[in-house]
């Protein structure tokens, strides 16, 4: 018989005797800076990188019975049901051959957070997290560019409403438990990655680094 953690590895890695996945939460205001960053991350550390956003807007394209309700969530800067989003990223993680995972964008809310747990048992290593006054992310988001309904005024200001409200709770869970890297993010790209690589560089490699450099 499968034990409940059992049950949860099937779940997200299609065999019951699979190793649970490496899992970053990568947090931080709309406009942060959290995908950019990502791209980095995947390039020098070998991660996958699972937008939650980008797998629910990629949900609407395919035209799935819950296109129109997340097409709707997302425009008025609303959080989706945590059971539309766990499900998107399980399978994205079970059809992906890697062992870990950048998770950015989720959990998004205690809701999110409870429900990511009790379904797939993955305790994240650690999360990320990217703090950047409002003023900045408006001015980033306004930008974008990338044809984003919701990266308008109206939306973005509920966008941020949702944020302080319901997501930086999260990141305080986290805190908590001692999980939280913060990054400042309000600095150029290169010198936000370099604050990142800095989490993500083992602690002996740094060592290894500084002989080099003093020799
Ligand atoms: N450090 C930065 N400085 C200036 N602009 C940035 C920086 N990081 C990202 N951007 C730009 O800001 C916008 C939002 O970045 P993105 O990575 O999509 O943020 P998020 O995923 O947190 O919403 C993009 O147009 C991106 O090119
Ligand atoms: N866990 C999540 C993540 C995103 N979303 C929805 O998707 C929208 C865009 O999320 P995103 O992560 O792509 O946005 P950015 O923070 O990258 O700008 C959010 O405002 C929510 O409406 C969600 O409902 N639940
Ligand atoms: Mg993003």
């Amino acid at each position: 018989m499968g034990s409940t953690v059992d049950a949860a590895n099937k779940g997200v890695n299609g065999t019951a005797s699979a190793k649970k996945p490496t899992v970053i939460f990568v947090l931080g205001g709309p406009g942060s800076g959290k995908g950019t960053q990502c791209a980095y991350i995947v390039e020098h550390f070998g991660y996958t990188h699972l937008s939650a956003g980008d797998l629910l807007r990629a949900e609407i394209k395919s035209g799935s019975e819950n296109g129109t309700m997340i097409q709707n969530m997302i425009k008025e800067g609303k959080i989706v049901p945590s059971e539309v989003t766990i499900k998107l990223l399980q399978k994205a993680i079970q059809d992906n051959g890697n062992d870990k995972f950048l998770i950015d964008g989720f959990p998004r809310n205690e809701e999110n957070r409870a429900a990511f747990e009790k379904v797939t048992e993955i305790e994240p290593k650690f999360v990320l997290f990217f703090d950047c006054p409002e003023e900045e992310m408006e001015r980033r988001l306004l930008g974008r560019n990338q044809g984003r309904e919701d990266d308008n005024i109206e939306t973005i200001r509920k966008r941020f409403k949702v944020f302080l409200e319901s997501s930086l709770p999260v990141i305080q869970y986290y805190e908590a438990k001692g999980k939280v890297r913060k990054i400042h993010a309000a600095k150029p790209i290169e010198d936000v990655f370099q604050e990142v690589k800095a989490v993500f560089t083992p602690e002996a490699e740094k060592v290894k680094h500084n002989t080099c450099v003093i020799l």
